[in-house]
């Protein structure tokens, strides 16, 4: 499928609500370029907790200079304690402004087999891609969040109980929604979509209309 004219999604959203879901979903459908901001984090959390002693501004620097979006498929960066530590250092405004560039490329300058560029993140609507054709909102209640997530890492074989995953999940709101750079916020120009109670595929229906929609108009 090709579209008349590129277009930029921008998703935001707390914790395990959905948004990666929806994103890979629609940008499937849309022939358009995903990126998962939140592996980026995690990325960066992973060295913090893998190679304490070396991490720096600087070794990070040189990281995302050579960052790929191969490096982001690793399978060690879905864990729960990965999770804790990308909303630890995330918080920090030099690494975020390490992570901004590689953002901005996949946003604005997508390969051009793709008819855009689909995001999400926590500061993807108003800081990432301000101008985006589409912004969604995407959440659901802490505890159908955190189930899903328990559910996740449960088929990956990881140690952990129910409860721990729901303090995670709330520390992380908490972190997220109030640190003073980038917090995680709903601006007035994005579209809520809430998936307590709809299943994967009837959201995805949800938002591609959305979509569809405006770019018949
Ligand atoms: N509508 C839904 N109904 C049931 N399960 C869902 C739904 N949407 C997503 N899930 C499941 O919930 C879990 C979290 O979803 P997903 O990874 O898409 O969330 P996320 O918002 O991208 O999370 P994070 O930002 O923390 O990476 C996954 O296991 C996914 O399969
Ligand atoms: N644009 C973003 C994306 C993520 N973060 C931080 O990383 C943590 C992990 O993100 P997931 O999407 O993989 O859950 C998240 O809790 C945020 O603290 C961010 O700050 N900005």
């Amino acid at each position: 499928m090709k579209l008349k004219k590129k277009i930029k999604i921008a998703i935001d959203s707390p914790a395990a609500a959905g948004a990666g879901t929806q994103a890979k979903l629609i940008s499937k459908h849309f022939n358009l370029l995903y990126l998962d901001t939140g592996k980026i984090y995690r990325l960066i959390a992973n060295i913090k907790l893998t190679q304490a002693n070396r991490y720096s501004h600087s070794l990070i620097k040189k990281k995302m200079l050579k960052l790929t979006m191969k490096d982001l498929q690793n399978k060690k960066l879905l864990s729960d304690e990965v999770g804790t530590m990308a909303s630890i250092i995330s918080k920090d405004k030099k690494i975020r402004k390490l992570v901004h560039a590689f953002q901005i490329k996949s946003a604005y300058h997508p390969p051009k087999k793709y008819n855009g560029s689909c995001l999400d993140g926590r500061d993807i609507t108003y800081k990432i891609i301000p101008n985006a054709d589409f912004k969604f909102f995407i959440t659901a209640n802490t505890k159908t969040r955190a189930l899903r997530r328990y559910k996740e890492l449960k088929d990956l074989n990881k140690k952990i109980s129910f409860n721990e995953v729901l303090k995670s999940i709330k520390n992380r709101d908490k972190s997220d929604y109030n640190r003073k750079v980038s917090p995680l916020m709903r601006t007035r120009d994005s579209i809520l979509i809430n998936t307590t109670n709809l299943t994967k595929r009837s959201c995805f229906l949800k938002i591609k209309q959305i979509i569809d929609r405006k770019l018949k108009a």
